[in-house]
């Protein structure tokens, strides 16, 4: 088991180069199914478990896909097969995304129920909903869901209950091979929306609306391989932004695109942070002292909840009572119990998290919890007492590309090794002392 070791006290200065959006490379890739000639080309992919996942579940679907680490091809041109077995959706839920692309190219997908997770039991109702508009007859049992149509889906006008970026993505690709229009009605508006009705289009596909709560959908008799560029990705960019500021460092993030982040810049601004947009990306100037402010988890465009935990191990630093409410996912704050391990003063109530700072955060032996609680323990571990190490990094791996190396190019003391190691420095005595104390 690998664990990051982490020790407070150095100021963040430099800069840090932004990655392609998981949550936008996801989608896309799923949506290379539907190319029924030609190649898919998809450049700055970043390389995460979860696009290793993703590139497996095409294969099993008999695509040729390959990843060089930077970018993904796919040929998705002979004849698909239709599961997506329990093996990849518990490693990764975004795996029914490919349920909507086999769908709409062979008129049938079975696809292993995705379970619940640490952040809540994200059901998938909305996405099966749209489907079933759509002419689909769709079935649950002995731990899968199979939708079938009779000759081809038709298109429909939807209207989700709640703007779930999962089912706008699933539903738009069902809808791109479709008979007719489908008006997708209260979607989501997040950027990662927006690159996969941008990718569609490029493909042949007619979407048009996506970034707006309407989304209206011509399908097309055929879909193409083409080549796109994944935008970059606003929650890597948010958490580089996270872990300048709380070290009163000056950080420029390269490739942050400050329209993506518009909620995020402005809680930071109250919050007492110097933000400049230049050319390439997004600066941040930490202060002395941060101000405490109150965040909502929404929507976009409101307060990300991917960006909930890192902000706040940002609060947690803050001068006063800071609340964080989370309305996206029911129980998103597993990490919590984690950050109380070294010494936060924090309470939970109801969907609300109450904080009150700045608190004299000490190292500990603490576990992520998800993928944002990884990178929020280690932001806090920035501004501990003495050593904070960080386990359960197989959620990091998820979503951040060589974490502990960027900052650490950022001038953190910091470092990424294995139990093993760990106990072969303790014996050579070099940093017992500090690690103990
Ligand atoms: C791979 C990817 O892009 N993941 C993102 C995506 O997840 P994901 O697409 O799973 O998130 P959704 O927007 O679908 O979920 C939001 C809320 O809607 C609920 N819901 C969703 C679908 C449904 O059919 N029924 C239902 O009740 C979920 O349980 C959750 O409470 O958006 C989330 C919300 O911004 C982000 O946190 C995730 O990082
Ligand atoms: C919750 C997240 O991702 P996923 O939906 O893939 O679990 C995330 O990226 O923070």
């Amino acid at each position: 088991m690998e664990k990051i070791i982490v020790r407070g006290g150095k100021r963040l200065n430099g800069t840090v180069k932004v990655e392609g959006a998981k949550n936008a490379v996801l989608p896309v890739i799923a949506a290379t199914l539907l190319a029924s000639e030609g190649k898919s080309v998809i450049k700055d992919v970043p390389a995460l478990s979860d696009v290793y996942t993703i590139n497996e579940v095409l294969r099993h679907l008999n695509t040729d896909v390959s990843f060089d680490g930077s970018q993904v091809e796919v040929n998705a041109s002979r004849e698909l097969f239709v599961e997506a077995p329990f093996e990849y959706v518990r490693k990764m839920r975004a795996s029914v995304l490919v349920m909507g692309s086999l769908l709409g190219r062979t008129g049938k997908a079975r696809v292993a129920l995705p379970g619940g997770c640490a952040i809540g039991s994200r059901p998938i109702d909305q996405h099966l909903k749209g489907f079933e508009a759509m002419g689909a007859k769709v079935k649950v049992g002995n731990g899968f869901i199979e939708a079938e149509v009779d000759g081809k889906l038709k298109g429909a006008k939807i209207y989700l209950d709640f703007p779930s970026v999962g089912a706008t993505e699933n539903i738009m690709m069902a809808a791109a091979l479709a008979e007719g229009t489908t008006v997708l009605e209260n979607v989501a508006k997040e950027p990662e929306i927006v690159d996969l009705a941008n990718f569609l289009n490029k493909m042949g596909g007619n979407v048009k609306g996506a970034g707006t709560g309407t989304i209206r959908i011509e399908g097309v008799e055929r879909l193409y391989g083409v080549e796109h560029t994944i935008i970059p990705d606003r929650v890597e960019a948010g958490t580089f932004m996270c872990a300048a500021a709380i070290t009163g460092g000056n950080v420029l993030v390269r490739g942050a695109v400050p329209e993506h982040l518009s909620s995020l810049i402005a809680k930071m601004e109250e919050m007492g942070i110097t933000i400049i947009e230049e050319e390439d990306g997004v600066r941040v100037i930490g202060p002395e002292k941060l101000k405490a402010v109150d965040i909502k988890t929404m929507p976009h465009p409101g307060f990300p909840t991917d960006m909930q935990s890192q902000m706040m191990s940002l609060l947690l630093h803050a001068q006063g009572t800071s609340v964080i409410t989370e309305t996206v996912f029911e129980n998103r704050f597993m990490h919590v119990e984690e950050f109380r391990r070294m010494n936060a003063d924090i309470k939970i109530e109801g969907r609300s998290v109450i904080m009150n700072g700045p608190a004299s955060l000490q190292g500990a032996e603490v576990a992520a919890t998800d993928l944002r609680a990884a990178a929020a323990l280690t932001i806090a571990g920035l501004v501990s007492e003495g050593y904070t190490r960080v386990t359960e990094l197989k959620h990091l791996d998820r979503g951040y590309v060589n974490f502990h190396g960027k900052l650490a190019a950022l001038g953190a003391d910091i470092e990424r090794i294995s139990e093993t190691e760990e106990t072969e420095t303790t014996i050579n005595n070099t940093i017992v002392t500090d690690l103990n104390a």
